[in-house]
C-alpha cells in the first residue's frame, strides 16, 4: 500500500533538550495512524516537523514521498489539512462569515461549507458569532475550516481534547465519515479510548521514542495474558489463569452447564502504556 508518510530516524533537539530519538514509522493511504503519548513526549514536536513548522535535527521525515520541508510549497500545501490549537478564526465574524474567508483563501466553491458543516454537524449553528461558541462548537467550527478544501491528508493535534463525551462523539464521527472516503487522518492523544475508536494502528511515544507500533486489537491480544472471566447462572463472576489450571474449572463449570459468558482478559491501550512505559498516559 501506498505510503504517505515515512519517517526515519527522526530526531529533534531543542538546546540540550531531546524531544525526538530515532523515531521510525509510516503511515499508509487511508489509513488512521495515532500517535500517542503523555504530555511532553514528543508528540506536536513531530506534527510540526511533518507540516514544516519545524525543521528536525537529523533523520528524513516524507510526505508524498518528498521531505515535508517541500509542504511549504503550494502543490503540496493544499493536500494537507492541519488542525491544532492555534485558532486563526475571527472572533467577531460568525461561522458562515469565517468560513467564506477560508472559501476565498483556498478558492474553494461557497458551497463546499455546507459539505463541512454538515460533516461535522454544524449546519444549525452558521449565524452564531465565533466568540459566542462553546468549546466544542469552536473546535468543530475549526475541524470544518481544515476540510473546507478536502485536504487528503489530515493532521490532527489532541483534536478532542478539552472536549466532553458527548462533542467528542460528534468529531469522532466526523472523522470516520471522512476516513471512510478516503482521507488518511495522522493523530496525536493522550485519550487512549479515542485511539481504540479510531485507529487501525497507534505508536507509544514515550519521551520521544516510540516504544511499541502495532494495530490496537493485535497488541491487546498480543498482551493479553491468557486469562478469562466466566459468568455463572447463579450471578457469580469468576477470572481464571490461562493454560491447563483455568481450563480445568472451565470444563466444570461447562459440564454442569452453568455458565451464561466467558472472555478473554484483554489488557486496554491504556494498561499496555502503563506496562510498558511505568507511566499512565496524562
Ligand atoms: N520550541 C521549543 N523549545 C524548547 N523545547 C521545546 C520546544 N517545543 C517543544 N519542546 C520540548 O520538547 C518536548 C516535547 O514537546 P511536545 O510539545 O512535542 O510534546 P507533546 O507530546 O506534544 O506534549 P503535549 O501533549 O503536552 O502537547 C518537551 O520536553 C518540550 O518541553
Amino acid at each position: 500500500m501506498e505510503k504517505i508518510i515515512e519517517v526515519k530516524n527522526l530526531a529533534k533537539v531543542f538546546g540540550n533538550q531531546t524531544a525526538l530519538e530515532n523515531v521510525n514509522f509510516n503511515v499508509k493511504k487511508g489509513e488512521t495512524f495515532g500517535f500517542l503519548g503523555p504530555s511532553g513526549s514528543g508528540k506536536t514536536t513531530t506534527i510540526k516537523i511533518l507540516t514544516a513548522q519545524l525543521q528536525q535535527t537529523s533523520g528524513e521525515a516524507e510526505v508524498f514521498g518528498v521531505p515535508s520541508t517541500s509542504l511549504t510549497n503550494g502543490s503540496y500545501r493544499r493536500r494537507i489539512g492541519v488542525l491544532s490549537d492555534n485558532s486563526g478564526l475571527y472572533q467577531r465574524l460568525s461561522v458562515e462569515e469565517n468560513l467564506k474567508l477560508y472559501c476565498d483563501l483556498y478558492d474553494v466553491p461557497k458551497k463546499r461549507m455546507d459539505e463541512v458543516l454538515d460533516l461535522v454537524n454544524l449546519s444549525g449553528e452558521t449565524k452564531k458569532v465565533v466568540s459566542k461558541l462553546s468549546k466544542g462548537m469552536l473546535q468543530r467550527v475549526l475541524l470544518a475550516r481544515t476540510l473546507l478544501h478536502e485536504p487528503e491528508l489530515l493532521f490532527l493535534d489532541e483534536p478532542t481534547s478539552a472536549l466532553d463525551p458527548a462533542n467528542s462523539k460528534q468529531i469522532h464521527e466526523g472523522l470516520r465519515r471522512l476516513n471512510e472516503k478516503g482521507t488518511t487522518i495522522f493523530l496525536t492523544t493522550h485519550d487512549m479510548s479515542e485511539a481504540e475508536t479510531l485507529c487501525d494502528r497507534v505508536a507509544f511515544l514515550n519521551k520521544g521514542k516510540i516504544q511499541l507500533l502495532g494495530e490496537p486489537k493485535a497488541l491487546r491480544r498480543q498482551y493479553a495474558d491468557g486469562s478469562i472471566t466466566i459468568e455463572l447462572k447463579d450471578g457469580n463472576i469468576i477470572n481464571l489463569p490461562g493454560g491447563t489450571e483455568g481450563a480445568d474449572e472451565v470444563y466444570q463449570y461447562m459440564s454442569s452447564n452453568q455458565i451464561v459468558s466467558i472472555h478473554s482478559n484483554e489488557p486496554t491501550l491504556g494498561d499496555i502504556f502503563v506496562d510498558i512505559t511505568g507511566r499512565e498516559l496524562v
